[in-house]
């Protein structure tokens, strides 16, 4: 197993409610068997994982542990690797998990979704357009050009700003995209109960679908009380700190937004996923949407995000159409998004590391 550091600059920054993204520093992970090779991606965000150094330190760990003997040739290396991978290290386990998936599903000669446990051939998955912070100029302007561009789902940074100037952006988009174009929200955690409930009740008339995380990640009872309007509610930060399971318990959300770096790999997404569409014991009859969305990462990380989407079956629009904010990437493959679908990758394993080619 080796690890290397990568650092990639963006092209095009992204505004939200609490900060402004303008590069991301991550490792490649490789795994070698029997001469077939495994690549995964750890990319962290600190505020959602950990930071870049504990990602580091957690990686070298997992190094050393997989050169004991006799685990360098054992074939249960992958759980026992991961089990040493402190809960704190999400970016970590994902980087780790995505090796030794792709590595597997070469293996076995399937595509990632397949190998995941997707049991339809889905060659795209629908995606949203990621809008951030601006003018009501440059917020109508970038919607715009999105949809000229074919997609027919937007989501838009809010937060930033006061309500009533984040209404108006929304409504500015509305009216210039007409009602075919589905439009939703994410404030990041920005607003008080107060300003939420103004946000809601004013957004019913711009029909907002959800809105991403409106309050602090820990305020639960404030979410459920939110909840039964029509501007649903989706949990993005929260997740990051509040099992699935306690935040469909308290029946705390309408949308779950899974991020396979913060959760920890596509295995914990694939889980959440199956959970919200069935229900955990006690909300058994709930249907809480799930929505995969990448944290803005490198080609191995969106790839496997585009592929943890396609095996989830009946999959809403996902914020995964965030590549080309990159001025860089890890791969000429850059998996763009073309009328609003990302084309699955149906090689064996993850993506092809030859350019825009994927493996027959
Ligand atoms: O969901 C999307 O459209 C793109 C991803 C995105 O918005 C995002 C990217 C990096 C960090 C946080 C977030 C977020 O959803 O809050
Ligand atoms: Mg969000």
């Amino acid at each position: 197993m080796t690890v290397e550091p990568f650092s990639l600059d963006l092209a095009r920054p992204l505004s939200t409610a609490d900060r402004t993204i303008t590069h991301r520093d991550g490792f490649l992970v490789r795994i070698e068997r029997d001469g077939v090779e495994g690549i995964g991606e750890a990319t962290p965000l600190p505020g959602w994982t950990e930071s870049i150094d504990e990602c580091r330190t957690a990686l070298e760990r997992a190094v050393s542990v997989s050169e004991r003997e006799p685990l360098a040739r054992s074939t249960t290396d992958r759980e026992t690797i991961l089990a040493e991978v402190p809960a704190s290290c999400p970016a970590a386990r994902h980087g780790l998990a995505l090796a030794f998936s792709d590595l597997r599903a070469r293996q076995a000669r399937q595509p990632l979704y397949r190998y995941l446990g997707g049991t339809e051939r889905v060659t795209s998955v629908p995606v949203n357009a990621t809008i951030g912070d601006g003018s009501v100029e440059a917020t109508v302007r970038a919607a715009t050009r999105a949809v000229d561009r074919g997609y027919d789902c937007l989501k838009c940074k809010v937060g930033a700003r006061p309500v009533t100037a984040d209404v108006e952006r929304l409504r500015a988009v509305r009216d210039a995209v007409g009602p075919a174009v589905e439009l939703r929200g994410d404030a990041n955690g920005a607003w008080s109960r107060e300003q939420a409930d103004r946000a809601f009740e004013e957004l019913e008339a711009v029909n907002i679908s959800y809105v991403e995380q409106p309050l602090s990640p820990d305020n639960i009872e404030g979410h459920t009380a939110l909840r039964g309007g029509d501007v649903g509610v989706a949990l993005d930060e929260t997740l990051a700190e509040i099992s699935v399971n306690e935040i469909l318990s308290a029946g705390a959300a309408d949308v779950l937004i899974l991020k396979p770096m913060v959760l920890g790999g596509l295995d914990r997404v694939r889980d959440a996923a199956i959970m919200a569409h069935e229900g955990t014991d006690s909300t058994s009859s709930e249907d809480v949407i799930p929505i995969v969305t990448t944290t803005i990462d490198g080609a191995y990380a969106r790839s496997g995000a585009v592929h943890v989407a396609a095996s989830i079956s009946g999959i809403s629009a996902c914020g995964l159409a965030t590549g080309d904010r990159l001025a860089e990437d890890l791969l000429t493959h850059r998996l763009p998004a073309t009328r609003g679908r990302i084309a699955v990758p149906q090689g064996n394993g993850n993506i092809s590391r030859r350019s825009g080619i994927t493996d027959a």
